[in-house]
């Protein structure tokens, strides 16, 4: 029989060899034929061996990592995708096709269905069902978990009114998460036999540090258990973070960190002070904790608070734009379409090359890119003409039209009025040329509208020796000079590099791109490709502009 069994290729091997092992013993063991004899029907039972087939196939699959997803936005990529080839199609017969078929119905409601999943979206959702428990008895619940070099993606609190501990947090798609049996308020009863009561977070925190391979917990299930559903809320952050050196943080390791201008999904806004999020674009299924609007913004205040009492009262005349806090912007993404033709805005110190830039490239093609002609109150140097350069005008005339509300833009430098009239740049626009401007900085705001949609391009002076290297071996000619006929001064450089300070101290929150501009040439080529950029590929913008 065991023979049999055993020449019998598809049984299991390892019931195979119980058995062996069973018919060895079967001398030397103190027991019973009848013991024997079950035993050994019962390895060789065929409900058994379904049990263990059916028990392996888990295993394995469980181990599979195609069963994680890897993106939560097919549809979104489709969409792109769809972007991306549709002016093609009548060039390639592949694009054509990949086209029809992205557009088929039940491909984007099997790409849809498939980000439902990886999101965890589940509607409808269903009311739990009622347990019918003894009211004195507690319901526990035991939950294993393989512990991996992935943390497991829930943090833990003391419970302010029964002390006991609780799961204060998990994390969007970290192996609690995915696991589906650990829920936030939940109560922590025992971590690997080891009973946590009257014990800090941080004590458990060491027992599940030292613990290898499976831990177990055990629990009592929290009443309502909040479902996780992920938010699509894309921000843009306007400052830096760094986990590691933040004292607040509730748990370091689940901390994400991030630079400003990043692009962040937050995938849920639960928490008043703590956020989770994921970068944009990574892999990583794992939510990270990023600190709230709220709370960024009480930091900055407070810090705030501290730099002025140490500065005392000196401040610089354009402050009043601190007033606003930068802290997270919600954007979108805004596609190129044709009628669309976003103006690109140079923002820079003055002197630092943004005409230059501008001219060449408009030079490139003068048919496509044009520039409003700005107004001004200064007196024309030699060389100007009127119309050209600028619209000259007087100092009254001038405030009066920015009064009357003429001008998009407009500022002082020096104590002369500059300007450009919103009409010119509107009718640049709708005939259809790509608009390039390069207004002083405090027009900034005044230009970043959901109308004018505007390309933001910082251009940056390099380091003072190289600034003073290139300028002067280029005979570049002082724009601080009436008459433009002499070279920079080093005092002109030096209040360059304090006005691009200022500049990114402002407002850099706003750019779209930084170029620095050291070699001219490769400045140059940077501002093409950018420019590029805006014409064909889908960029991040404020989600107002999207609606
Ligand atoms: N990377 C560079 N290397 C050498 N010279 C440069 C470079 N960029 C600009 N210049 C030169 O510096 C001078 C000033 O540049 P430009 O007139 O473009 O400044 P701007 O930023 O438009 O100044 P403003 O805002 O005061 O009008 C010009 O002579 C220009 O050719």
């Amino acid at each position: 029989m065991t023979a049999a069994v055993m020449a019998n290729g598809n049984w299991d091997p390892a019931l195979s060899r119980l058995l062996v092992s069973l018919e060895e013993a079967r001398q030397v063991l103190p027991s019973s034929e009848e013991e024997f004899g079950f035993l050994s029907d019962l390895l060789q039972s065929k409900e058994l061996h379904a049990l263990v087939k059916v028990h392996n196939k888990i295993i394995n699959n469980g181990k599979d990592e195609k069963f994680h997803p890897t993106l939560s936005n097919s549809m979104q990529i489709a969409l792109e995708v769809l972007e991306v080839v549709a002016p093609r199609t009548c060039i390639s017969e592949d694009c054509k096709e990949v086209f029809m078929l992205l557009q088929k119905p039940h491909i984007q409601g099997l790409l849809c269905a498939h980000d439902a999943v990886a999101q965890k979206d589940y509607f409808p959702r269903l009311p739990e069902i009622p347990l019918e428990v003894d009211e004195d008895e507690e319901t526990i619940k035991i939950v294993q978990l393989v512990k991996s070099n992935e943390p497991l993606g829930a943090t833990i609190k003391t419970d302010e009114e029964t002390g006991k501990i609780v799961i204060a947090r998990i994390m969007h798609g970290g192996a609690a998460d995915r696991s589906g049996l650990i829920h936030v308020g939940d109560e922590v009863c025992e971590v690997n036999g080891i009973s946590v009561e009257g014990k800090t977070p941080n004590d458990v925190l060491k027992i599940l540090q030292s613990s290898e391979g499976t831990i177990t917990f055990k629990l009592v299930p929290a009443d309502g258990k909040s479902g996780l559903r992920e938010s699509k809320v894309r921000v843009r952050a306007h400052f830096d973070y760094a986990s590691a050196t933040d004292p607040y943080i509730p748990c370091k390791e689940a901390g994400l960190d991030f630079v400003k201008g990043d692009i962040l999904h937050i995938v849920s806004q639960d928490d008043a002070y703590w956020w989770q999020a994921r970068r944009e674009g990574d892999r990583n299924m794992r939510a990270g904790l990023i600190p709230s609007r709220a709370l960024q913004e009480r930091r900055i205040i407070h810090e705030r608070a501290q730099i002025d009492k140490a500065a005392g009262e000196e401040t610089e005349n354009d402050d009043f734009d601190r007033e606003e806090i930068a802290t997270y912007e919600e954007v979108a993404k805004l596609y190129p379409r044709p009628g669309l033709h976003r103006p690109v805005v140079l923002i820079g110190p003055p002197g630092v090359g943004r005409n230059e830039l501008k001219r060449r490239l408009i030079a490139t093609d003068p048919e496509k890119y044009k520039t409003p002609i700005p107004y001004t109150s200064r007196s024309v140097r030699h060389g100007e003409v009127h119309g050209k350069e600028y619209f000259f005008v007087t100092r009254e005339k001038m405030e009066e039209e920015i009064e009357s509300g003429k001008f998009i833009e407009f500022g002082e430098y020096k104590g002369n009025l500059y300007g450009t009239s919103a009409e010119s740049v509107k009718s640049l626009v709708n005939a259809g040329y790509v608009c390039i401007l390069n207004p002083h900085y405090q027009a900034l705001k005044m230009l970043r509208t959901p109308q004018l949609k505007p390309y933001v391009i910082y251009i940056k002076p390099p380091p003072f020796d190289v600034l003073k290297e290139t300028r002067n071996a280029a005979y570049a000619r002082s724009t601080f000079d009436e008459n433009n006929s002499r070279g920079f001064t080093d005092e002109e450089f030096r209040d360059m590099l304090h006005s691009a300070e200022r500049i990114e101290f402002l407002y850099s929150h706003l750019f779209d791109c930084t170029i620095v501009n050291a070699d001219l040439s490769a400045a140059f080529e940077h501002l093409v490709q950018a420019v590029t950029r805006v014409e064909t590929e889908p960029l991040w913008v404020p989600a107002s502009w999207v609606q």
